[in-house]
Order: C-alpha cells, then structure tokens, then sequence
C-alpha cells in the first residue's frame, strides 16, 4: 500500500483539502502524512472563516522532522492542494524535491487550487502564478478544473479538441499525467458533467449525471483518489473510472442527505466498492 505525504488546508467542520482527502485514502488502506498548509474553522466558500494560514517555515520544518525519522525513500508520492500563500507553494515544491531525491519513483501530484467557473480566483495573490510558473514544470500529475486548465494554459476550453491541445500544452510543460475536473464542453449533453484524463499521448473521457448539489471539497477528493488508483494500476484509464465512481456515490448520497458538505464518513463504502461504476472512452 502507498504511504502519501499530503499536504493541503485543514478545516475544523466540514470537508475540504486535506479533511476531504486523507480519509477516504486511509478508507483504502493508504498510509497518509498529512501537514496543513492552513487550519481554518470551514472552507471559503461559506463567505466567512477564522483561522489562520501557516508560514512557510512550519512546512518546511515538519517536512524537515519526517526526513530527520530516515523514512522519505518509503514515500511514494507528494500530493499537494491548497496552498495558504506563494511561500508555502515554494516549501511544497520543496517537500516534492526531497521525497524524489529519496525516491526517484515517487510521484507529486498537485491539484493547481486556483477558483472555478462560478467563483473565479478565489486564492491570494501569487498563487496562480506559482503553480504556473513554478509547480506545473515539477509536478508528474496535475489535477485542473476547467477553469484552472484555462488559466493555466491561458486557452479557452470549448470543444474536446480545445481540451485535449490544452491538456498536452500542459504536459509540453511537465506533469505526464493530466486530469481535467468538472469538464462542460460544447457537445456535453445538459445534466451531465465530465472529466478527461491524458498520459502518454492517449485521453480518455468519462461524463456521469449533474447532481442537484454545489458543494466543496470534492475536487481534492478526487485528486486524492486519481493519485492513489494511478499508483496502484500505473493506469490514468483506470484511475479516472475508480476516482470518478467513487466520487459520484459520494456526492450522490450528498445530494440525498440534501447536505451543504460532502458526507465523507457517512458515505465511505463508496471509495472501496462504488454503487454505481462508470466506464471512460478513448477520445
Ligand atoms: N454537481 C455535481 N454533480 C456531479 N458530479 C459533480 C458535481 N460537482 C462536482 N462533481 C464531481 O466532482 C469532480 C470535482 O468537482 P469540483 O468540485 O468541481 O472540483 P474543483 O473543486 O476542483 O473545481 C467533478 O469532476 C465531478 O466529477
Ligand atoms: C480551505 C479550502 N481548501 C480547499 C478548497 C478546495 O475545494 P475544492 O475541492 O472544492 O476545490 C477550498 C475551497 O473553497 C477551501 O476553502
Ligand atoms: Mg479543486
């Protein structure tokens, strides 16, 4: 089983960064080393939060504590999200740096956490910056959103030849791996929502039904889920249909409960054994 050393925001209630990605990694039998790059009483997009973000140097300082225990060569991959500030991006790329010195094979997945289509940037300034400067070009596997995949390419995203030359702009520039979240595309039947998947020259695309929920959090569970399906089956195909099952029965039980927070816990069974599987096509 892979050991993850993820590190992203904390929040007190509800699930959102690390809070929506360690359990469901720890429900599938992963070891997870979660730092927070933040600890605020819920996520932003309640409007309001206490809280505080972390400096940099706590980052980099516990990272620091995990390589003093002589265990970084058993880290698998760095997966990264929310970042707080730029300086905490850099002490991430850091932490990525030093787990594959250890580990050649280890892999960093970041998921670029920039705004989405409704809200826009919703990060501080230099953020966006950073991961397109600075992470894209490390990262193995790289987890847009349609809006973030815009921003980071600077390309309008309309139709599936839009996404696919977007997606291998960004793997011209680093991460090998690339998957694409909440994808509405010009042919995207209304009432469903895709997502698109590309490694080694092949995509792959996957849609399910819309649901009637908005909510947060479930973006850094499927990055979490892609990230740990693509280690174990070495396959983005495999990992999108995993990730993307899984996160359907989630936010489907979600939408039941008619909750403003993903039911994490109360919907566990589906990150090990998804009630409804959906199969991706080569594109
Ligand atoms: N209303 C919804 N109905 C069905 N699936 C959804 C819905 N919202 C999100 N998802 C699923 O969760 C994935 C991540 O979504 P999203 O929260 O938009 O990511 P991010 O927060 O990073 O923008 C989407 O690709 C989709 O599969
Ligand atoms: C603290 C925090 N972390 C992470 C996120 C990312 O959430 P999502 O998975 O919806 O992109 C948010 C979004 O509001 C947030 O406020
Ligand atoms: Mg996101």
């Amino acid at each position: 089983m892979p050991a993850i050393l993820s590190i992203q925001s904390w929040v007190a209630y509800g699930h959102v960064g690390n809070a929506s990605a360690i359990f469901p990694l720890q429900r599938l039998g992963a070891e997870v080393w979660g730092i927070h790059t933040v600890q605020f009483s819920n996520h932003t997009g309640y409007g309001a939060w206490r809280g505080q973000v972390f400096g940099a140097e706590l980052i980099a300082d516990l990272v620091q504590g995990i390589e003093d225990r002589g265990v970084m060569a058993r880290c698998d991959a760095v997966l990264s999200g929310y970042m707080g500030s730029a300086e905490i991006g850099a002490a991430i790329r850091d932490a990525a740096r030093r787990v594959k010195a250890a580990n050649p094979a280890a892999l960093w997945c970041c998921d670029p956490v920039i705004g989405d289509v409704g809200r826009g940037v919703f990060v501080r300034e230099g953020i966006p910056e950073f991961l397109r400067d600075q992470a894209l070009p490390a990262a193995d596997i790289l987890t847009p959103n349609q809006f973030e995949l815009e921003w980071l390419t600077g390309r309008e995203v309309r139709t599936l030849a839009d996404a696919r030359a977007a997606v291998a702009a960004l793997q011209a520039r680093g991460p090998r791996c690339v998957l694409v979240t909440s994808l509405r595309l010009d042919d995207t039947p209304e009432g469903e929502i895709g997502m698109l998947a590309g490694e080694g020259g092949a995509f792959w695309r996957l849609s399910t039904p819309m649901l009637p929920v908005s909510v947060n959090g479930a973006g850094d569970a499927i990055a979490a889920l892609f990230l740990f399906h693509r280690l174990r089956s070495g396959s983005a195909r495999v990992a999108l249909e995993a990730a993307a099952s899984s996160v359907f029965g989630l936010l489907r039980r979600t939408a039941e409960a008619g909750s403003r927070e993903i039911l994490t816990v109360a919907a566990q069974e589906e990150f090990v054994a998804p009630s409804r599987r959906f199969a991706a096509l080569a594109c």
